[in-house]
């Protein structure tokens, strides 16, 4: 079968035929064609329009379903609907039957047949109800919220969302007992007793949230209000409107937990007043629990200042509903103030009013990060800029960056060299591509780079350079680098210049070496000739040069050595100080030459006679040592001691004649007498005093009773030290007669020392010591003025004058102030000259030839006579004395002690009288004890004597006597 045309006007044509208002629609309920009668009843032609068009609003829906349905054949449709409602283009409405009666099949398009019938009109209230009723309906199945009509606990009806929000489809709601939806039977049973008694008072029940259960079981949450229909009565059931609000109240419970958890700080103001904050607020302003509610937002400011720049700058964005942002120093509740970072935005942009959210960052830490990245920034910048050494970033064969000294030295403006291509930087692209070449075989191997190039400046001058280069990431050896760029032109021209001084320098050491060689050989016979030099300094400072023994120094040194040797032996050693007898008076009399010789003499007797292992010393003057080692036992030392002795004992044939000497000598024993070298040289020297205080010429051990004895004259010298200061020297006075006539002819003056404790001593104790440390000469000095004062005192009582006889000391006579000295005591005594005479020893006068000589002259040139004392004793002979302006001579006592028996000191002084007579010197022979001895003397022709035959020493007062017993 063809398909059959659904034309409009064919279809219109048939539907005239139906007598009653009718029409065509198509399958989406569009009227294709419609009759006349339809037209009437509705007042205008509804061809081409959609047929619910003019059906009434409450019906329309399901009127347009039905037509559908019956287009598309659907049977469970009932083809004759009642009730239908038209509506007019009046507005006006009419209750119709309608009949839908499909198009046969094969017709096109599907259409359906409409005919109304059972017309009749509306009434106009019943109208307005329905209009209402349909409105209402409308508002219902299209409400967003849930709507609910229960009683008696059954639910009776909802509109389409309650079925949508619970799960159910319309129909399946009615008749469901209410607690179905609910959660539990107890949760419907508790809500029950809430809502109960309100709504039982005709009052609306309200509860925002509640949980409520869906069809599935799931549970959500909804905001429910209600009310009974019958408010009064309670019995019409009741209107139950719920919203589902699950999503709203997630919504509100993250937002909660944000800002319960949020670390930064929420704050809502309204009407500029704080309303509700989080704990990131208490914890960033300081405010605790709920003190900052109602806080005015200008709390938050430093000032109030701060705050009105902030509402100027916040105020026009957040008033048009745009958030604000900026960063705003703020104020804690303790005054402190800080950086924040502050977003606010308003809670409802339709409506500015309703308050501001304002999110505050603290950027106090941000900022104090920011200003330490800033400062290491500048610092690193200071850094680079002041390096000394250019510093370059590369990448891709471009230099990024670099410091100012990289610009420096490539002669670049600041700046100018950013993003530059390296390769700029080299003389040609051969360098550059060598300079690749090995960087990128470096980096490959992980190695810095690290090589001399030559480089390129801006203007076109070239350079060395060191450049010493790495990855930033070893890894990535083509990515990003860093170089470090070193001008080396001054050390590369530096190490050239080195360089050819290097070589002219080998080639002028060749040619020197060749004249070296030469002057080598001289220098090495210099080094000879200097090492004999310092081998004989070394010999002299260690020997003596006269004898060419060791000296003190070497001695002590080998002492030192032979007392650690027999320590380790527990053996002995003797230590033997060895002087020898009146040599001075050898030395005096026949002069230093013969001295020498005889001192030479004896040194090589002394080595022949000891052991090589014995050491032989000369301390110096007539002083020797001889060092004893490895002794077993003192007794052996006494062996030696005489062997010395025996040697020096044979005369010493020197300059014609044959010279005797002894030597005294002091043993000491190490360890037994001292353990060091002072003091085994000491106690060595004390024995050798007792040596010679035993009469020379023998040996003595060290006791420990010469060190009393050394002590002994310690103490004596240093009494002696103030006893001129302390007046204890006083004179003696001893006549000298005049032999032919027995009467006193001159007295000579004494010292005496009247010692606190100890009486008068005599001069021979303490004249030698004053000798040896000088104090001979003030008291000297002493003894002449104290002379010549007595003299003149003697003459102011009118004593006859008597001339005095003083003794001067060699070492007094040789003082180059004696004779100022005697000029002055003169000058001051007023004494005269002739009354004074001077007696110097005969060995003090041959001691210093022309000088003595001299001194004697200007004594005598004072008129003050001069007498040798001591003749006998020296090796002068009195024709040499004749030089001399000398007028008397002393014979020793030694002569005259045993004239009676020695017919040999008989001549002897017999001889010395008459050479005097014949070189017409007076002669005063000493120490005439007996009558003998005077009558001898004076049968000899001797002039004057002096002795104990006449009298001892006596004191001042005695000897007053004696001058006035001469008067008398
Ligand atoms: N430089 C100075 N030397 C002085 C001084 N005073 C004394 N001396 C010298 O001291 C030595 C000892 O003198 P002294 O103990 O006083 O002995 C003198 C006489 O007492 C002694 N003498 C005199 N006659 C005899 C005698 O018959 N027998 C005897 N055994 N001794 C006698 O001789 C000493 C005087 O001798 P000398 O001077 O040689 O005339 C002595 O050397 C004094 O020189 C002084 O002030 N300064």
């Amino acid at each position: 079968m063809n398909p059959v045309s659904s034309n409009p006007d064919v279809l219109a044509e048939a539907l005239t035929l139906i007598g009653v208002p009718a029409c065509v629609c198509d399958s989406a309920g569009r009227v294709l064609a419609a009759n006349a009668e339809l037209a009437a009843l509705l007042e205008t032609d509804p061809r081409e329009q959609p047929l619910s068009a003019f059906i009434a609003p409450h019906v329309r829906a399901e009127a347009s379903a039905a037509v559908k349905a019956a287009c598309g054949g659907d049977l469970s449709v009932p083809r004759n609907y009642a009730d239908i409602c038209l509506q007019a283009e009046s507005g006006r409405h009419i209750h119709a039957g309608m009949a839908l009666k499909p198009l046969p099949a094969g017709m096109t398009p599907a259409g359906v047949t409409v005919v109304f019938h059972e017309l009749s009109e509306v009434p106009h209230e019943q109208r307005a109800l329905g209009k209402a009723l349909a409105e209402q309906k409308a508002i219902l199945d299209n409400a967003p919220v849930g709507v609910l009509f229960t009683k008696d606990e059954i639910m009776l009806s909802c509109n389409p969302r309650l079925a949508e929000m619970f799960g159910y489809r319309r129909e399946q709601i009615t008749g469901r007992p209410a607690v179905e939806v609910f959660p539990s039977p107890e949760v419907y049973a508790e809500f029950g007793r809430e809502a109960g008694p309100v709504l039982g008072q005709g009052r609306a029940f309200e509860k925002n949230e509640f949980q409520f259960r869906k069809h599935d079981g799931s549970l959500f949450w909804c905001r429910v209000r209600a009310s009974t229909v019958d408010q009064e009565h309670n019995e019409g059931g009741t209107i139950w409107i719920l919203e589902d609000v699950t999503r709203s109240r997630q919504n509100q419970m993250e937002v909660e937990a944000l800002m319960t958890n949020a670390s930064i700080c929420i704050l809502y103001t309204r009407n500029r007043l704080i309303t509700r904050y989080n704990r990131g607020f208490s914890e960033m302003f300081g405010y605790e629990g709920k003190e900052g509610l109602g806080l005015p937002g200008r709390a938050l400011y430093p000032s109030d200042d701060a705050y009105a720049r902030l509402g100027v700058l916040a105020s026009p964005l957040l008033s048009v509903g745009r958030p604000f942002q900026t960063e705003v120093e703020m104020r804690r509740k303790d005054g402190n103030t800080f950086w924040a970072q502050l977003i606010a935005y308003v809670v409802n942009p339709e409506d500015p009013t309703q308050g501001t959210i304002w999110i505050i960052e603290d950027r106090a830490e941000h900022k104090r990060a920011e200003e330490s990245l800033r400062n290491a920034l500048l610092e690193n910048q200071a850094i680079l800029d002041s390096a000394v050494l250019g510093i370059s970033v590369c990448e891709n064969g471009r230099n990024l960056r670099c410091n100012a000294k990289m610009e420096e030295l490539f002669g670049y403006a600041p700046g100018e060299m950013n993003n530059m291509s390296v390769q700029a930087f080299y003389p040609d692209l051969d360098e550059w591509a060598k300079a690749r070449r090995d960087t990128g075989r470096d980096f490959a191997a992980g190695h810095v780079s690290s090589a001399e190039y030559q480089l390129v400046r801006k203007d076109g001058s070239r350079f060395w350079a060191r450049l010493s280069g790495r990855p930033f990431d070893p890894t990535q050896p083509r990515g990003r680098s860093v170089w470090l760029v070193d001008d080396v032109t001054a050390r590369r021209e530096a190490a050239e210049t080195v360089r050819r001084a290097r070589d002219e320098l080998e080639v002028r050491v060749l040619e020197r070496t060749a004249e070296l060689a030469g002057a080598n050989a001289m220098l090495q016979a210099e080094i000879v000739e200097r090492r004999q030099a310092e081998a004989r300094v070394h010999h002299m400072a260690y020997h003596d040069s006269l004898t060419g023994l060791p000296n003190r120094a070497l001695l002590a040194d080998r002492l030192d050595r032979a007392m650690l040797a027999a320590q380790r032996s527990s053996r002995r050693l003797a230590v033997m100080f060895i002087d020898l007898d009146r040599f001075k008076t050898i030395n005096d009399s026949l002069g230093h030459m013969t001295g020498d010789q005889l001192l030479k003499e004896v040194a090589n007797r002394l080595c022949a006679s000891v052991r090589a292992s014995d050491t032989v010393a000369r301390l110096g003057g007539d002083e020797f040592v001889v060092l004893v080692p490895g002794l077993g036992e003192v007794g052996e030392s006494n062996r030696v001691a005489e062997k010395i002795i025996e040697a020096l004992a044979a005369p010493f044939p020197l300059e014609g004649r044959m010279l005797h000497i002894s030597p005294s000598i002091g043993i000491c024993i190490y360890p037994d007498d001292g353990q060091d070298v002072a003091t085994l040289m000491r106690n060595a020297d004390s024995a050798m005093y007792h040596a010679k205080a035993a009469g020379r010429n023998n040996y003595q051990f060290f006791t420990q009773k010469m060190n009393l004895a050394a002590a002994h004259h310690f103490e004596l010298e240093s009494s002696l030290r103030s006893a001129l200061a302390l007046q204890q020297f006083e004179l003696h006075f001893q006549p000298i007669m005049d032999i032919r006539t027995r009467h006193l002819h001159a007295m000579e003056v004494l010292l005496r020392w009247r010692r606190p404790g100890h009486g008068l001593v005599g001069p021979d104790q303490f004249i030698p010591i004053m000798e040896e440390n000088g104090l001979i000469v003030p008291v000297g000095e002493w003894v002449i003025r104290r002379a010549c004062e007595q003299n003149m005192e003697w003459l102011r009582q009118g004593l006859q004058p008597v001339p005095l006889a003083i003794n001067l000391s060699p070492r007094q006579f040789m003082h180059r102030g004696l004779v100022a000295s005697i000029r002055r005591i003169l000058e001051e005594t007023g004494i005269d000259p002739a009354l004074i005479e001077f007696e110097i020893t005969e060995t003090a006068v041959m001691q210093h030839g022309e000088q003595t000589l001299e001194i004697l002259g200007q004594i005598n040139a004072m008129g003050i006579r001069l007498s040798i004392d001591d003749f006998g004793t020296g090796y002068s002979s009195l024709a040499y004395l004749k030089r001399f302006p000398v007028r008397k001579i002393k014979i020793d006592r030694a002569f005259i002690k045993d004239l009676e028996e020695s017919t040999e000191d008989r001549a002897i002084v017999a001889a010395i009288i008459a050479l005097s007579d014949s070189l017409q010197l007076s002669v005063v022979a000493e120490g005439v004890e007996t009558e003998a001895q005077f009558g001898l003397l004076q049968r000899q022709g001797c002039q004057h004597a002096q002795g104990y035959l006449f009298s001892r020493p006596v004191p001042c007062a005695e000897a007053q006597h004696l001058l006035q017993g001469r008067a008398e």
